[in-house]
């Protein structure tokens, strides 16, 4: 399998009057198989497996496209940036306007996996620019923030906009994104997941507070939920 560079750019963001989906479906764009398309307008990224223009960007075997949709201020656009710079865009709050993007490129089993990834604008009036990206998108990332209930009350919301315009088959993900300094887990009565962790550390952090000797270090429950639970994190106050 042949190796592309991906654009040396950071990113890139196209503005409400100028967004146009590509028209390649929701099959992984291979380096070399992307149409380029003249359709492109002047600010969208260039697509998945077109070489460099810059040069020197990263090699990948296949590309694909990822979108960030959920409320305004759920926090996509600081995942995003977290994902791509590790670093957590503190500080006041700028509301993304129309759609900007980030490229990754990922390892995965041995193979070059670049992601695209589209950070929508979550205000209502920025919502027909997004719509006309999702029918592009092999994934979408559905936030909500666990601090904002209205947020997750939209999500049937945006499960319905989904349906209507992306792909059937998208690979989709719902995020509950922010913390409130509470260690925190996802449970299943049905699946199962993660009942007895939630009890045993329970079990665990009560009777240590009630017959630790004073020698005994600490139960770390954060610690705790984090090693052995299965979706679980902690957020430390
Ligand atoms: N405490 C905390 N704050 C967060 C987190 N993620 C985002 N924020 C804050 O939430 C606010 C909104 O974050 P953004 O990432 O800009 O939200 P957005 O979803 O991109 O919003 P739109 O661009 O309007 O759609 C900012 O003030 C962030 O600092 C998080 O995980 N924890
Ligand atoms: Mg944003």
């Amino acid at each position: 399998m042949s190796r592309k560079k991906t654009p040396k750019s950071k990113g890139g963001s196209a503005p409400a009057t100028s967004a146009l989906p590509a028209t390649h479906g929701s099959q992984p764009v291979r380096p070399g198989t992307a149409r380029p398309g003249p359709e492109a307008p002047p600010n969208r990224p260039p697509q998945p497996g077109r070489s460099s223009l810059g040069g020197g960007g990263d090699f990948y075997d296949v590309a694909f496209k990822v979108m960030l949709v959920g409320d305004s201020g759920v926090g996509k656009t600081c995942l995003l940036v977290r994902f791509k710079d590790g670093a957590f865009l503190a500080g006041t709050f700028i509301s993304t306007v129309g759609i900007d993007f980030r490229n990754k490129v990922l390892d995965v089993d041995g193979m070059k996996v670049k992601l695209q990834i589209w950070d929508t604008a979550g205000q209502e009036r920025f919502r027909s620019v997004t719509h006309a990206y999702y029918r592009d998108a092999h994934a979408l990332l559905l936030l909500y923030d666990v601090t904002n209930k209205a947020s997750f009350d939209s999500i049937q919301a945006w499960l319905t906009e989904i349906q209507e315009y992306a792909q059937h088959d998208v690979v989709l993900m719902l995020l509950g994104n922010k913390e409130y300094g509470l260690p925190f887990m996802e449970t299943s009565a049905k699946m199962g997941l993660n009942v007895d962790l939630a009890f045993m550390a329970i079990a665990k952090e009560l009777k240590q507070r009630c017959m630790k000797a004073p020698s005994e270090p600490r139960f770390q429950l954060h610690d705790y939920i984090k090693r052995e639970g299965r979706g679980a994190s902690c957020c430390k106050p």
